[in-house]
């Protein structure tokens, strides 16, 4: 049995989490952590997932990575400054695996892998992210990550940046600039999490899409992360790819 401690075990996906980790045969629930209740609990604990909020969730990593925790991270917020502080902390912190998952759904990490693979064949990509008005941050991490990885796809292919003859724009009509490539978010009453890759060449579009439709299909993801954190090669992975075989 892996000892697990949820943080956030009161929100949306915190709750959610609870009630996966609780009716999985090899998982045990040890804590349940939210606002205003002290860490502590968490030392009972072999590995931890983290679904906070991208203001809080760095000070919740380095409690864990100092207190020796496998600690797995749904929440959002994370660029490279922030990757190179948890570094940082493991260099001088003994054991403790840290595995961030920008999207725990199985559609979603595909998604962003045949995105990578698409970038360089298509002169103009953008992306566009679509969530539940209630989403704390914007863009997603889901399309941060996705930027990242097709910018660095286009750079590693020699690729130009994407054709934008706009010489006049209100502030925000072409999104947020993420290495190169325009992310778009919209927030709408009756979506869940959305996102669509848009990458165009000549005379052609090809769209890739994915939609959760409730947060039940980020469970597989997570507990498949809580399984293997703490055998993860390396201290820092960030995103599930590899724990899939991709
Ligand atoms: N990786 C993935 O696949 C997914 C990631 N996410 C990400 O997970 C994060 C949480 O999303 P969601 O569940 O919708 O958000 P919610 O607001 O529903 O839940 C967050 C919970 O964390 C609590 N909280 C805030 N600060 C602390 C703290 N310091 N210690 C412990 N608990 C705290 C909040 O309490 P209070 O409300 O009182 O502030 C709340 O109960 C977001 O960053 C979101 O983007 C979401 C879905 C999937
Ligand atoms: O807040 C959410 O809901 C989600 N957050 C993650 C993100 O920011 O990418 C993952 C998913 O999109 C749902």
């Amino acid at each position: 049995m892996i000892k697990v401690g949820v943080l956030g075990a009161r929100g949306r996906m915190g709750s959610e989490a609870c009630r996966a980790v609780e009716s999985a045969d090899d998982l045990e629930l040890v804590a349940a952590v939210d606002q205003g209740d002290t860490l502590d609990a968490l030392t009972a604990a072999e590995a931890v997932v983290d679904f906070t909020h991208p203001g809080v969730v760095m000070d919740n990593l380095r409690w864990c990575v100092e207190h020796g925790l496998h600690a797995v991270v749904g929440t959002s917020g994370f660029d490279p400054a922030r990757l190179d502080a948890v570094r940082s902390w493991q260099e001088s912190s003994p054991g403790g695996n840290v595995l961030i998952a920008p999207n725990f759904g199985i559609g979603a990490v595909l998604m962003m892998h045949f995105a990578r693979k698409a970038a360089p064949f298509f002169e103009s990509v953008e992306v566009v992210e679509l969530h539940h008005p209630n989403k704390a941050d914007a863009p997603s991490g889901t399309a941060y990550r996705t930027a990242e990885l097709i910018a660095e796809a286009r750079a590693e292919a020699g690729v130009a940046a994407s054709p934008d003859a706009t010489t006049s724009e209100l502030d925000g009509a072409r999104g947020t600039d993420v290495g190169g490539v325009h992310v778009h978010s919209v927030r709408l009453s009756g979506l869940v999490a959305h996102q669509e890759v848009l990458l165009g060449g000549h005379g052609e579009v090809f769209t890739i899409r994915h939609d959760s439709m409730n947060r039940e299909s980020f469970m597989p993801g997570v507990l498949l992360s809580l399984r293997e954190v703490g055998g993860l090669p390396s201290r820092l992975t960030v995103g599930i790819e590899s724990l899939l075989g991709l």
